[in-house]
C-alpha cells in the first residue's frame, strides 16, 4: 500500500481534515528538519519538484544528497498544515536560516525553507545559538 494511497484513505474518512483553500490534507502538525543547503523534507533547491502542485506526495530520484530515491510531502500539503515546526542546529545552517528568514531581497535563490509559509497555519523554528547566529539582529546574552 502506497503512502499516497494511505493518506487518499484517512482524508476520505475525515481522520486527516482537509484544507478548505488548497484541498490538502491538513495536517496538526508538520515536523521539519532543515539540511545546510535549506532544503527541507526532500525538497532541495533549485528542483522541479518545488513546482509541484498537483500531487501530495512525490519522489525524487536524484537528491543531491544520500540517498538519491526519496519519497517527500509536496509544499502544497506542508503549507496546508495548522503548525509547521523547522528544527535547525549548528554553525552549518546559519547562512541556509539567514536566507531563508531574514529580508535577503528579491535577488535572493528561493530556498525550499523560506518556501514553507502555512497559508492558514503557524510557522515556529526552533534554533540553536549557532544556527541562528547569522539572522539578521543575532545578538544573544550568555544564560549561561
Ligand atoms: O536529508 C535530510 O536532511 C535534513 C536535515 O537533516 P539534519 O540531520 O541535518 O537535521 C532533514 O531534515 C531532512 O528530513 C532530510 O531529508
Amino acid at each position: 500500500m502506497t503512502m499516497k494511497f494511505v493518506i487518499r484513505q484517512l482524508v476520505r474518512t475525515r481522520v486527516i481534515s482537509v484544507s478548505e483553500i488548497s484541498d490538502c490534507p491538513k495536517f496538526d502538525l508538520v515536523l521539519l528538519g532543515m539540511g545546510p543547503d535549506g532544503h527541507v523534507a526532500s525538497l532541495f533547491p533549485n528542483h522541479s519538484v518545488l513546482g509541484e502542485n498537483d500531487e501530495w506526495v512525490t519522489f525524487i530520484t536524484d537528491s543531491p544528497k544520500p540517498p538519491p530515491e526519496r519519497i517527500t510531502f509536496t509544499l502544497p500539503v506542508i503549507n496546508s498544515a495548522s503548525n509547521v515546526a523547522v528544527v535547525a542546529t549548528g554553525i552549518s545552517k546559519a547562512e541556509a536560516l539567514h536566507l531563508a528568514i531574514d529580508d535577503v531581497g528579491p535577488d535572493c535563490p528561493s530556498l525550499p525553507a523560506r518556501m514553507v509559509q502555512p497559508t492558514n497555519g503557524k510557522l515556529v523554528w526552533f534554533l540553536d545559538k549557532a544556527a541562528a547566529s547569522k539572522l539578521d539582529g543575532a545578538q544573544f546574552s550568555d544564560l549561561g
